[in-house]
């Protein structure tokens, strides 16, 4: 489902307002809200939105669980760090305790890392799979998603898992959930805003069916696109 949203405030805002819909659901059906979040600067003031005083009332924060899609394997406080900016944005402002926030240990090497955080995920989950209520997702301008970026060999995996995925071009290491275990999840929502995104939205949602090239494509399942106009400018429905 594409929800195409004037302008970036009223989008933010809208998706606030599904996420919000999404923990409650999760919370009546089965006690807690396993969520993914994404990473990169398109979600920071979502994120400030939920912490704020006004939607911040709205969710029994203590049953949510705090995942991560993806990391870039670097210090914990380098500025590059996508729990960094989400533990300023909504983890300190609401006071998420530890026990509560799932991000991957950038101190292990890159294998070992993506493991670690697999066998973690899958212990907070009682099911044998694990099974998130909400995966928050971006879209690069290359329609790179999470981690997985365009002609990696992660783009191959058919498990649900985790893995490390080496960026040649950066020079640097990420962590990424594999689309099967993204396809998964109850709800899947990507939030994507401004003119430069306008492209890969179009390739990603109305061009030709090439994965290696439009990563974004492999995501599939309830998946719902939160495009504010501009983003949404190149597409012909
Ligand atoms: O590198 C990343 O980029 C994507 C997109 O970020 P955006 O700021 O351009 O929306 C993000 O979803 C991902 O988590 C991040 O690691």
């Amino acid at each position: 489902m594409v929800h195409v949203v004037e302008e970036p405030t009223a989008l933010l805002r809208e998706l606030a307002s599904f996420f919000v819909t999404k923990a409650n659901e999760a919370i009546a059906a089965h006690g807690d809200f396993n969520v993914a979040l994404s990473g990169g600067n398109s979600p920071k003031k979502l994120y400030e939105l939920l912490a704020s005083a006004e939607l911040s009332s709205q969710v029994a924060w203590d049953k949510v669980n705090f995942f991560f899609g993806d990391e870039r394997l670097l210090p914990a406080d380098s500025p590059d760090s996508n729990a960094l900016m989400v533990r300023k944005a909504l983890f300190e402002p609401l006071q998420i305790p530890e026990n509560q926030i799932f991000q991957v240990n950038t101190t292990l090497p890159p294998a070992q890392a993506a493991q670690d955080y697999a066998e973690r995920i899958q212990a907070q989950f009682s099911s044998a799979d694990a099974v998130f209520d909400l995966v928050l997702l971006g879209l690069g301008d290359d329609a790179h998603t999470a981690s997985l970026f365009p002609g990696t060999s992660v783009l191959e995996e058919q498990a649900a898992g985790v893995k490390e995925v080496y960026l040649e071009q950066k020079q640097v290491y990420r962590i990424t959930l594999t689309a099967p275990l993204i396809n998964k999840a109850k709800a899947i929502a990507f939030l994507v805003y401004g003119a430069s995104k306008a492209t890969a939205v179009q390739q990603v949602l109305e061009g030709e069916k090439d994965t290696h090239t439009y990563p974004a494509q492999l995501i599939k399942g309830n998946v719902h696109w939160f495009l504010d106009k501009e983003a949404a400018s190149l597409l012909k429905k």
